[in-house]
């Protein structure tokens, strides 16, 4: 399935737009991109990203979807369900992605009836922006925005949805889910990279 990566944020907490800030020698959302694209099971990748930023992204090479809501990921989620069909998300700051951990939640949403696919920790919290979801989740979720609901966890919740428990797996999927989103979290992303070899 295509894989797209939410990049429409303002990066308020980082005080500049943190994916095209440079981490080891290259733009953030590089790092999301080329993760996500060793999954076996993401075809391609596509950014979603507001009009002003669409060539700043094109000129790294990516193909763009222009988010004119701006409402929040559940908006960014909408339009690439709309326009593209099946689809893995994830958030534009995930810097660890672990693509076998991204493969087993394709799998898993291949073998499912669920509209979505999403991780969730054991005290209940979901990480919609590391999930699989259906074109047929496009329909609920333009519904909800109608309504001015704008909680992606929500939309989901109201639908048949599969879990996939982080603490069951090795601990290495959950590095996957690590995103930054100050300038301190940087620290622990490089971290990471020199310590912990994911494949
Ligand atoms: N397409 C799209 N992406 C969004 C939108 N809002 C947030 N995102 C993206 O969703 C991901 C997770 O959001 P945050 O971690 O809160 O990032 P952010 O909104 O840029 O950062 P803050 O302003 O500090 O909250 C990031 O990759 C954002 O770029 C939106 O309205 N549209
Ligand atoms: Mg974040």
């Amino acid at each position: 399935m295509m894989g797209v990566i939410l990049a429409g944020g303002k990066s308020k907490r980082f005080g500049e737009d943190k994916l095209l800030y440079r981490v080891d020698g290259k733009p953030l959302i590089l790092h999301t991109t080329e993760r996500l694209l060793k999954a076996r099971l993401v075809e391609d990748v596509l950014i979603v990203t507001s009009k002003e930023r669409r060539e700043k992204f094109e000129d790294l090479g990516f193909s763009v979807l222009v988010d004119e809501l701006l409402i929040g990921p559940i908006g960014g989620v909408y339009i690439s369900l709309k326009e593209v069909g099946d689809a893995f998300v994830v958030a534009g700051d995930m810097p660890r992605i672990n693509p076998s951990f991204v493969d087993l939640i394709i799998g898993t949403f291949y073998k499912s009836e669920s509209l979505v696919c999403v991780p969730v920790w054991e005290n209940g919290y979901m990480e919609p922006l590391h999930a699989a979801y259906s074109k047929d989740f496009a329909e609920v979720l333009r519904k909800a925005i109608e309504r001015e609901e704008y909680s992606l966890n929500q939309a989901i919740r109201g639908v048949n949805f599969c879990e996939i428990e982080i603490e069951n797996l090795p601990p290495e999927f959950g590095e996957s889910l690590f995103n930054i989103n100050k300038k301190s979290d940087l620290k622990s992303a490089q971290l990471l990279g020199q310590n912990h070899v994911l494949f």
